[in-house]
C-alpha cells in the first residue's frame, strides 16, 4: 500500500478531479480549470521526483485527469491506474514526452498531451547561451575571478572561439532547431548547416534573405546548406547544437566514433534529451581534447551526471533550465492544464501545435479546444484544420462575446452547432460553430458566420430575453476576417 501524499486542494466542490503531480508557475492554468467546475489537486510532496506508486496514490478511485512532469515515468501501470480512476486524460508539462509511453495511453484511450511552442524560444535562447558561454569560455572566467585570481590582462588569458562567420550546425531542425539556428545566423552572422529528416524551407527562406540583405548592406553574406547526413555537420560546423526529440533514432547519436568526426575546437551544446549523446564518451573525448567544449543543459542519467564530467573545465553545465523563463513556465502550465480541461469536456484538438498563441492570451478565454494531444490520432479524436478566432467587447451592455469558428474539413456538408457554453460568473457567452463543408473555406467562413449569427441570437433571447441586433455584426466580422490581423490562422 503506497504511502497518501500531500496535497493542497483548490476549489473543493469541483465535478471533475483534475490532479497536478507538481505546483506549477503561476495562478491562470489553476484559474482556467475551476472555471469549468474541476477541483484542481496539487502533490506538494517535498521530494522532487514522485515514484510510480505515489503518482498511484494520488490518483486514487476517482480522477479525470493528471499534469504530469517529464521526470515521471508514465508507462503501462499509470495508465492503467488513471484509466481505472476514470481518467481521460494526461498531459506532460513540457514537450519532449519520451518520459510516456504513448501505446500504453493508447491502450487504455489516455489522451497524451504536451506543450508545444511556448518554449521555442526560450529554449534557443539557452541554447545560444550554452554557445556563447563555451565559445567566450565564460564560466571558466567567472571562476577564476571569484577565485581572485586575476592579476592583470593578458594576451593569452581566456582566449575562446569568434563565432562570426563560422558554421552553426544544427541537428534537429524542428521548432526549437530552427529558432536556435536563426539566432545564431541573424545574431552572429554564422553559416548553417543542418540536418533533420525532413526540409526546413522556412529556415533556408530566412538564411537567404538574411544573406542577401548583408550583401545589399556591402556584407559578407551568410550561407545554409542541408546536409545528407549527421556526419556531414559534424565535419563541417563549428558550433554545433542538438534538438531532436529523443527516441530510438537519436540515443546516443553522440557517441565516440561520431565525436571523433567532430573539429578539434569545436563546440557541442545540449538542450534536447540527455541520452542524445553518449555521455561517458563525452567526458572521454572532453580530457583528451581540452579545446573541444560543451554546454549541457541535460544529462543522460538526470538527475546525476557520469562521473568526470563536473570536474571537466571544458564543459559548461545547467540544471536542466532551457525553458526556465517565467512567460513560458506559466504558458506552459496553462497549456497543460488545457489540454487535460479539453479532453474532459470533449473539445477538439487544436490544428496547429506551432501556433498555440490564442491559449496564452490572458485577455479573452482561451479557445475550446485541446492545444496538443499526441495521440490524438490513434484515439481517432477530430483535429481542428482551421481556427478562427474573434472577440468583440461590449458587444452587449453586459455580455463579453467569443466566437471560434472551426473548420474540421471539407468533404461534407454539415454546419452543426460545436459547442456552446455560458460562463455565468464571467457573463460571458461563447459560441463555438463547427461547419465541415465541401466548399471552399471562404465559403465556410460565411456559412459559419451566419450560423452563428442565428444561433447567438436565439442563445441570448433565451438567456437574457433579449433580442440581439446581430445582422450588422454578421457584415462587420466578415470585413474583419478578410482584411485583419487580428485572426490567427494556422495555415
Ligand atoms: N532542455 C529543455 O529544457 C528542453 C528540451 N526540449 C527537447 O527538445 C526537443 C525538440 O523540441 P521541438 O523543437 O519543440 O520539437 P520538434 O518536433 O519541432 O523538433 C524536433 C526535430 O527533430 C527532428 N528529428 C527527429 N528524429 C531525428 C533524427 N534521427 N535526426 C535528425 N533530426 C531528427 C524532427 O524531424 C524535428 O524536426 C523536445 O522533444 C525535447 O526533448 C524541449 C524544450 C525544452
Ligand atoms: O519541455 C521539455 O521537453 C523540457 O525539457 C522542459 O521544458
Amino acid at each position: 500500500m503506497a504511502k497518501p501524499v500531500s496535497i493542497e486542494v483548490w476549489n473543493p466542490n469541483g465535478k471533475y478531479r483534475v490532479i497536478s503531480t507538481k505546483p506549477m508557475p503561476g495562478t491562470r492554468w489553476i484559474n482556467l480549470l475551476i472555471e469549468q467546475d474541476c477541483r484542481v489537486e496539487i502533490c506538494t510532496e517535498k521530494k522532487t521526483i514522485l515514484s510510480v506508486e505515489d503518482i498511484i496514490s494520488l490518483i486514487g478511485n476517482k480522477c479525470d485527469g493528471v499534469i504530469g512532469q517529464l521526470t515521471e515515468d508514465w508507462g503501462e501501470t499509470l495508465f492503467a491506474a488513471l484509466s481505472r480512476a476514470g481518467g481521460k486524460a494526461f498531459s506532460n508539462m513540457a514537450v519532449g514526452y519520451n518520459n510516456v509511453d504513448v501505446n500504453a495511453a493508447n491502450k487504455y484511450g489516455v489522451a497524451v498531451g504536451n506543450t508545444p511552442g511556448v518554449l521555442t524560444e526560450t529554449t534557443a535562447e539557452l541554447a545560444a547561451s550554452l554557445s556563447l558561454a563555451a565559445a567566450r569560455r565564460i564560466v571558466e572566467a567567472d571562476e577564476f575571478m571569484r577565485a581572485g585570481l586575476y592579476d592583470g590582462w593578458l594576451p593569452h588569458l581566456f582566449v575562446g572561439n569568434l563565432l562570426k562567420g563560422q558554421t552553426v550546425g544544427v541537428i534537429g531542425a524542428g521548432r526549437i532547431g530552427s529558432a536556435y539556428a536563426r539566432m545564431m545566423v541573424e545574431g552572429f552572422k554564422m553559416n548553417l548547416i543542418y540536418y533533420d529528416l525532413y526540409q526546413s524551407t522556412r529556415l533556408e527562406k530566412f538564411v537567404t534573405a538574411y544573406g542577401e540583405f548583408l550583401k545589399s548592406n556591402g556584407e559578407q553574406p551568410v550561407y545554409w546548406k542541408r546536409a545528407s547526413s549527421m556526419d556531414e555537420v559534424l565535419r563541417e560546423a563549428d558550433v554545433i547544437s542538438l534538438h531532436p526529440v529523443l527516441d530510438k533514432t537519436t540515443y546516443h547519436l553522440i557517441n565516440k566514433e561520431s565525436l571523433a568526426t567532430m573539429k578539434k575546437e569545436a563546440i557541442l551544446v545540449n538542450c534536447s534529451r540527455g541520452p542524445v549523446i553518449d555521455e561517458v564518451a563525452l567526458v572521454e573525448h572532453l580530457k583528451q581534447n581540452p579545446m573541444f567544449r560543451v554546454g549541457l543543459d541535460v544529462f543522460e542519467d538526470e538527475p546525476f551526471m557520469k562521473p568526470g564530467l563536473a570536474e571537466m573545465k571544458n564543459a559548461v553545465i545547467v540544471p536542466h533550465i532551457a525553458s526556465a523563463s517565467k512567460w513560458t513556465r506559466e504558458g506552459m502550465a496553462t497549456l497543460a492544464a488545457l489540454n487535460v480541461l479539453g479532453k474532459i469536456k470533449g473539445y477538439p484538438i487544436w490544428g496547429d501545435s506551432n501556433r498555440v498563441e490564442p491559449f496564452l492570451n490572458e485577455s479573452v478565454p482561451p479557445p475550446a479546444a485541446c492545444p496538443s494531444i499526441v495521440n490524438a490520432k490513434a484515439l481517432g479524436n477530430i483535429h481542428v484544420s482551421k481556427h478562427y478566432s474573434l472577440s468583440f467587447s461590449k458587444l452587449q451592455s453586459h455580455d463579453v462575446c467569443a466566437y471560434n469558428f472551426t473548420f474540421i474539413n471539407q468533404s461534407c456538408f454539415l454546419p452543426q452547432v460545436y459547442l456552446f457554453q455560458s460562463y455565468k460568473h464571467q457573463r460571458s457567452v461563447r459560441v463555438a460553430v463547427r461547419v465541415v463543408s465541401p466548399m471552399n473555406v471562404k465559403f465556410g467562413v460565411v456559412l459559419s458566420l451566419v450560423y452563428a449569427r442565428l444561433t447567438m441570437a436565439i442563445t441570448m433571447y433565451m438567456l437574457h430575453g433579449e433580442s440581439t441586433p446581430f445582422i450588422y455584426l454578421h457584415f462587420a466580422v466578415l470585413y474583419v476576417i478578410e482584411n485583419s490581423s487580428i485572426i490567427s490562422s494556422n495555415k
